[in-house]
């Protein structure tokens, strides 16, 4: 300090001790947060400590765990999934608990308190706004209770003729891509996108032109954009995420998706403007007798033959099987009919309220489906042997004839189904499902005890695979969906469409849609495909896909 004089003496004492100050509070404030949480948390860590998992950070937790590209972590937790049939993680602050035992996930899916979606669900609230996919509470009850009879058994009785049409639109357009490999996803994407159009929302799908494609990609991009905000933590805070490239191409998405939206809302106004009919019922009545599936009693959901049907384990009832006590016969509508008549007078749902509802079944209905057939068409490629046998079942129901597929003829495609149900075991569409906890819950597993406060995750895609549950767990094997089998398993080792009050309300109309989709693409084609399972780079963008894309080649069949 010699030479210095006294007023920079004075300043640069001050300048220390702002410094000091300033560093000070840095380094400490995290320690005080650090321990005020631990503090706070005692009961929660004291629970957490219980179950198996990998050591963390101070403050970030397991977030390093999902680091690299999606495929990157998909394949790391699916191993770590080897060392732990139940397991909890931290990301930072935040515990998750994840359960694979099909006794634990009854507890929860079960329970009409457990119903809350996980807070990762959050991302998707600039997208879905209050849809039926996120919303929770009262909100969540109205909406299901209004929104569940659209998917009624009947109701989709009235789409089997534009199921059908919509399926040879898309045969005519896969005949294109005879003989060369592609990604058959994109025409997955696009034959669902159009099929919801003309039947839940029952607009034509002409009017929207290229939209639906670009609404698709747009869908699938969103699905990355919100994945990347789970798994990068500071892609997290709405802040910091709004100023990032990412945040950008969000507002573009969104912005595609919605226009979408409001184009088929529109659209639907000007038909309905025009006196078009409103009830699909109505239509279906008109044009074909009522088959007593034995789907629609207060018994168990089983065929004659015990075997699953249309996707919901044997055993396990939903409001999509007994809710429609209440409802009248002549008020079962398609989705978006419905929605307008509940928006008369705007007391039950008013038209933003609307849009965030179709914004929601245009997702959940689509790239679900789009996800399920592209596995599904890659399976039969590498599978001859199973393909075959399809295309038996589809000779035994058709013989030569080029006909429609009727709702009886779905019935009748018990091999095709098994195929399917075992596509879904291997491949489930949504490999996660998530929850918020908001009471402690005493497991069955084992002595743990899922802290009140904390995440959890049921990891559907690692259940369906556990070994002690599907013996070869890893081998594509339909006959796992043979009536004796599936009497023998737990009703919750299968949850492709979750189970329970917050089950999937568009699983009767997945299983349905895909089951002519698909046989007709079977009736049409042999399918082949040379990239083995081991192969498939899997990634868990909140619908299950293959990074690599779903690579097949078509041969036309000269069966028929
Ligand atoms: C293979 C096809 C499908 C699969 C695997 C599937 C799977 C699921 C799963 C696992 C859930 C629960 C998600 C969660 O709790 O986080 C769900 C919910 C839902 N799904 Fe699907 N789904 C499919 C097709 C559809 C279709 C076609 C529609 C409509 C047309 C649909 C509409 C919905 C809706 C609205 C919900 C939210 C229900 C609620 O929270 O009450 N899904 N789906």
């Amino acid at each position: 300090m010699l030479g210095l004089s006294g007023s920079q003496k004075i300043i640069s004492y001050s300048d220390i001790s702002a410094s000091n100050i300033f560093y000070f509070l840095i380094i400490s404030a995290p320690i005080i947060w650090y321990i005020y949480w631990h503090l706070s948390k005692r009961h929660m860590i004291e629970l957490a400590k219980k179950f198996p998992g990998p050591q963390g950070y101070p403050l970030i937790g397991n977030f390093l765990e999902l680091a690299g590209s999606s495929c990157d972590i998909f394949k790391h937790l699916y191993s770590y999934s080897f060392q732990y049939d139940i397991g909890r993680a931290w990301l930072g602050p935040k515990l998750v608990i994840i359960i694979t035992d099909p006794r634990d996930i009854e507890i929860i899916l079960s329970s009409h308190v457990h119903i809350d979606k996980a807070s990762e669900y959050r991302f998707f609230q600039p997208w879905l706004g209050n849809g039926i996919l996120i919303s929770t509470g009262p909100a969540w009850r109205t909406q299901r209770k209004l929104i569940a009879p659209t998917f009624h058994l009947n109701v989709l009785k009235g789409f089997v003729d534009l199921f059908n049409t919509n399926s040879r639109q898309t045969v005519d357009k896969l005949r294109k891509e005879c003989g060369k490999t592609f990604d058959c996803h994109d025409y997955m994407s696009e034959a669902t996108v159009e099929i919801l159009l003309e039947t839940a929302m029952g607009v034509n799908k002409k009017v929207q032109g290229k939209a639906g494609y670009d609404y698709a990609m747009a869908v699938m991009k969103m699905c990355d954009i919100i994945h990347l905000r789970h798994t990068k933590f500071w892609l997290r805070p709405d802040w910091l995420f709004n100023l990032t490239k990412h945040g950008k191409i969000q507002k573009t998405l969104l912005n595609t998706i919605h226009s979408f939206t409001r184009k088929v809302l529109k659209s639907k106004k000007a038909t309905l403007a025009r006196g078009a009919p409103g009830s699909t019922l109505q239509v279906y009545k008109e044009t074909a007798p009522e088959e007593s599936t034995g789907l629609e009693n207060e018994e168990p959901t089983e065929s004659p033959e015990g075997s699953v049907v249309f996707g919901q384990s044997v055993g396990i009832k939903d409001d999509l099987d007994t809710y429609d006590n209440d409802v009248g016969e002549k008020k079962r509508m398609a989705f978006l009919d419905l929605m307008f008549e509940a928006s008369q007078g705007g007391t039950i749902i008013n038209d933003e309220e609307i849009k965030e509802q179709v914004d929601t079944i245009m997702f959940e209905g689509h790239d679900t489906t789009a996800a399920a057939s592209s596995f599904f068409l890659c399976l039969m490629g590498l599978h001859p042997e199973i393909q075959a046998k399809v295309h038996n079942e589809m000779d035994t129901i058709f013989g030569k004839s080029q006909r429609s597929a009727t709702f009886n003829d779905t019935l009748e495609m018990k091999y095709l189904e098994r195929c399917l149900l075992e596509t879904l075991r291997l491949y489930p569409p949504v490999p996660i499902i998530g929850r918020e906890i908001k009471e402690d819950v005493k497991l069955a597993s084992g002595d743990y005890t899922i802290p009140a406060g904390s995440a959890l995750a049921i990891a559907t895609f690692r259940t369906h695979r556990r070994p002690d549950i599907y013996p070869n767990p890893d081998v594509y094997d339909p006959d796992n969906f043979l009536p004796q089998r599936t009497a023998s398993r737990h009703y919750y080792s299968f949850i492709p469409f979750s189970a329970g009050p917050r089950s999937c309300v568009g699983r009767k109309y997945a299983m349905l849609k895909l089951k002519i989709l698909l046989s007709t693409i079977m009736r049409n084609f042999v399918v082949e495909s040379y990239i083995p399972e081991s192969d498939f780079q899997l990634q868990g963008d909140i619908i299950l896909k293959r990074g690599d894309g779903f690579k097949i080649r078509l041969e036309p069949r000269n069966a028929n």
